[in-house]
């Protein structure tokens, strides 16, 4: 069976083809595309108001190469065309602008909030671990990319064609027959432009994988930069991190190198069109074809149409790392997200149901097999087991972090995967080991709790949680601001601010996974407070690693290598000869364990 979000994306590069992801990226313009046509339209219309200067040099060239005198009329008319063509140059100059850049910077946050979307509606976890730098590489790099794509090479892309095309048809205008032979080079050296392209197009996109993985390494070694220190790690810490720069580099350096032929190769054939006609031109001129004034006029406009549409070979480079990072965004958008009821149904009440669960990350071995249990309304269940056995996973399938592979979890009788995902999230409540302040203030921490909640009813939360008296005591009091990841918090405070968070939220079922990390008794005690603040009267799951948690459950429910083996109160269970009367001796043992004078000297 193929789970959501586990299917490859089928964004395949090389088998669509150019017009085809042209099409696709002009598609992701979306509401924006009246916005970046003008802009197109207006470049071309300033580069074709180039022309009027190029009618003025020929008006003169015409008037004195027959030695003629230029009148006061021809004077006024050359110099009407030459301010009309400035005119044109600015108007349409700053029109092409304002209407790209503000089409594509609207097209670039709609881009990552679809991206944003897109990721909150993926199972959790399915595309993180993998590529963790990913998601980041492409809000911010790809989709700008994506941005220059749309607000600049597409309009230089009009740009580089606009005033070629009015020398062209001013050359037909002059003599067909050379007008015929400066197109030779423009009809040979497209197949060369392509070539060119399309070499580019497979490396960039490994370019952009490859700093994708460059910036997972760097949040990674941000992230542990603690851990890295603690263990005197630094150069082996730096390690992926400088491989991944020098991958990066490695694939630039050969972009460069499978580069520099064709695109020599691309400039000279086009180039070629300068002299040729010019050629022809001198050669007609001494046979007496065409008159002297001819070659000079060739020459002029010659110059007008190569000298832009060399510059297509910075259009080339931006369009094939926009097609990168088309193929990048597919890879997320593409993926299947979790499926959603069309009748969504409410539950009857808030008791739960494990009904034969199984459940594998991936297509790895089953993490849980056929678990069966049910947890009454408002009761305590504790889930213990050895590491590994699968505790977190059994939490993270109620609130559809990941579906089940089979079997079921029911809320109140109904199949979770029967409730709207909005009424699932009001209903759960999950407080997890490792604490996530985001930067900004305590109170807004505490907010994202719940939706429109004031700050009364936050102050009374962060009480609840016992957090209030050391949030008061530091200097900004609610307003103090915590850095990602909550920097400047001890660890038992983060744990009461991310309480009052919940307290806040009040669901009816609460999902708690116990700190492991070591707390000292006293916040241990507070921390152990401000939860049975948070569980009064609510539907309790607890993966539990303290023995005081364990002996208020009404049930615990022991799990080994994914099965359940047992399930009763601590009191039968305690005895019952088991798994669970191991693992209760041995933490009976630890916690009696104390630093005394008899343990150091054994340790010694
Ligand atoms: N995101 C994941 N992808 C793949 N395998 C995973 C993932 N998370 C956990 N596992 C694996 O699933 C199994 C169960 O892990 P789980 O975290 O549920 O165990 P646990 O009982 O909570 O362990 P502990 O008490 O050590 O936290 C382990 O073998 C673990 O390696």
């Amino acid at each position: 069976m193929m789970k959501a979000g586990n299917r490859k994306s089928h964004a395949g590069h090389s088998k669509s083809s150019d017009y085809h992801r042209l099409q696709r990226l002009w598609s992701l313009a979306g509401r924006q595309r009246d916005g970046v046509l003008r802009g197109i339209l207006y470049r071309f219309a300033q580069s074709i108001s180039l022309g009027f200067a190029l009618v003025a040099v020929i008006l003169v060239v015409e008037t004195t190469g027959e030695g003629g005198l230029i009148t006061p009329t021809d004077f006024l008319l050359v110099t009407l065309l030459l301010a009309l063509s400035l005119a044109g140059q600015l108007v349409f100059g700053y029109l092409a602008s304002a209407n790209s850049w503000t089409a594509s910077f609207q097209v670039s946050r709609d881009l990552r909030l679809s991206i944003l979307d897109r990721l909150r509606a993926l199972p959790l976890g399915q595309h993180m671990p993998q590529h963790r730098g990913d998601p980041v590489t492409l809000v911010t790099s790809d989709i700008k990319v994506v941005e220059t794509f749309l607000a600049d090479a597409l309009p230089r892309l009009a740009q580089a064609f606009g005033i070629p095309v009015v020398a062209i048809a001013l050359l037909v205008w002059v003599d067909v027959g050379l007008a015929m032979v400066a197109l030779v080079s423009i009809v040979l050296s497209a197949p060369v432009f392509l070539w060119s392209s399309r070499r580019l197009a497979a490396l960039a996109l490994r370019r952009q994988d490859l700093q994708a993985e460059a910036s997972a390494r760097m949040i990674e070694y941000a992230r542990g930069i603690a851990v890295i220190k603690a263990f005197n790690r630094i150069h082996a810490g730096q390690k992926s991190f400088h491989k991944a720069l020098i991958d990066f580099r490695d694939v630039s350096v050969r972009i460069v190198h499978h580069l520099v032929f064709p695109l020599i190769a691309f400039g000279v054939v086009l180039t070629t069109g300068v002299p040729l006609p010019i050629f022809v031109a001198c050669l007609r001129f001494f046979d007496a074809d065409i008159d002297q004034n001819t070659p000079t006029v060739a020459i002029v406009l010659v110059f007008s149409i190569y000298t832009p549409l060399l510059s297509l070979i910075g259009v080339m480079e931006i369009s094939r790392l926009a097609d990168a990072a088309l193929v990048r965004f597919d890879r997320i958008m593409m993926q299947t997200p979790l499926p959603q009821p069309c009748f969504p149904s409410e539950p009857r009440g808030f008791a739960l149901k494990f009904d034969r669960v199984q459940f594998a990350y991936g297509l790895g071995q089953p993490v849980l097999k056929q678990v069966t249990f049910e947890v009454p309304e408002k009761s305590v269940t504790a889930i213990v087991g050895p590491s590994g056995a699968g505790k977190s996973t059994l939490l993270n399938l109620l609130p559809r972090f990941f579906d089940v592979d089979d079997g079921a979890i029911l809320i109140g009788g109904v199949d979770v995967r029967e409730i709207s995902a909005e009424r699932l999230n009001d209903l759960i409540t999950v407080v997890f080991q490792e604490v996530y302040l985001f930067s900004g203030t305590i109170l807004d921490n505490i907010a994202i709790g719940r939706m429109g909640a004031d700050e009364v009813d936050i102050r009374a939360a962060a009480k609840a949680a016992l957090a209030h008296d050391f949030i008061m005591a530091l200097p900004d009091g609610y307003a103090t601001r915590v850095g990602e990841g909550g920097s400047r918090l001890s660890g038992g405070e983060r744990q009461r601010i991310s309480i009052a968070r919940a307290i806040l939220k009040d669901a009816p079922i609460v999902l708690l996974d116990e700190a492991t990390a070591a707390i000292d008794a006293t916040s241990e005690r507070e921390i152990q407070r401000a939860l049975s603040h948070l569980v009064q009267n609510k539907t309790l799951v607890v993966v539990a690693h303290k023995l005081s948690t364990i002996r208020h459950a009404h049930q615990i429910i022991v799990l080994d290598q994914g099965g359940v083996v047992e399930i009763g109160s601590h009191e039968t269970l305690a005895e019952a000869g088991g798994l669970y009367q191991r693992l209760w001796r041995r933490r009976l043992q630890s916690s009696n364990w104390r630093v005394t004078d008899a343990n150091l000297s054994a340790a010694k």
